[in-house]
């Protein structure tokens, strides 16, 4: 990777940001295409985690919220099924009122050294109780803690009120360790679309769509 340069060179942040390097090293071969998306992506978050790339699982969720204004964040992946990719929250979360209101997301990994982007989008729903349970208990006591205190992203004015909330919570936690919280839901991604995109140094990218009909599976290759 060639030195980034620093802004103080520059004149402007618009000079600085259009010299910041692109990767221009070799990508891992381009995508061989598998019957299903899940066991290419599996495949490519194989390769990840092999290489020891950092939270390789992280992905960008995006909603829209109820007035159609789109919203992203980072997030970790938690399953991938033949339904499809699940991530889990609180439901009284900003995602999570997104999704009550319009139960459809994108998904989008980058693993950069690889050159490989992975998004999807399609409906989303939502995990039986069972299912959304599972995935609490299997949290630290201080995650379920802090997951259950129902205020994500709300307004914190006082650092108190969050160490007091969180401390509430450890207390119904030591007291009812199979407690688990009402609001905690593991989300499903049902994609319609699966698409590997994969770096070319020449800017032959390489990009492989699969759509989701009645018949099952589609593969198309697009233009980079
Ligand atoms: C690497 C990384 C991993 C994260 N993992 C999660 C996660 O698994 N669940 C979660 O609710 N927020 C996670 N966050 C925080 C979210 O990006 C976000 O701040 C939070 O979910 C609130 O989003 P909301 O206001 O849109 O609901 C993560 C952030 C980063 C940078």
């Amino acid at each position: 990777m060639a030195e980034i340069p620093h802004l103080e060179q520059f004149p402007d942040v618009r000079a600085w940001v259009r010299a910041i390097p692109v990767s221009t090293t070799a990508p891992p071969p381009g995508p061989e295409a598998t019957p299903r998306p899940q066991d290419l992506f599996l495949r490519w978050l194989t390769d990840a985690v092999d290489a020891g790339l950092g939270e390789p699982h992280a992905a960008t969720l995006s909603t829209v919220d109820e007035d159609g204004w789109p919203d992203a964040r980072v997030l970790l992946l938690k399953d991938v099924t033949a339904e499809g990719w699940w991530f889990s929250g609180d439901d009284r979360s900003p995602k999570g009122r997104h999704l009550g209101t319009t139960p459809a997301a994108a998904l989008t990994f980058y693993w950069r050294e690889h050159g490989r982007q992975v998004r999807l989008r399609g409906a989303v729903h939502s995990g039986d109780r069972e299912v959304c349970a599972r995935d609490f208990v299997e949290r630290s006591t201080l995650a379920r803690a802090v997951a259950s205190t129902g205020r994500q992203s709300a307004v914190l004015d006082d650092p108190g009120d969050y160490d007091r909330l969180v401390q509430d919570r450890l207390d119904t936690l030591e007291a009812d360790p199979g407690w688990v919280s009402p609001h905690w839901t593991a989300w499903c991604v049902e994609p319609v679309t699966v698409e590997f995109w994969q770096a070319d140094p020449g800017r032959r990218h390489r990009r492989l769509r699969y759509r989701r009909d009645d018949s099952g599976w589609t593969r198309e290759q697009l233009f980079p």
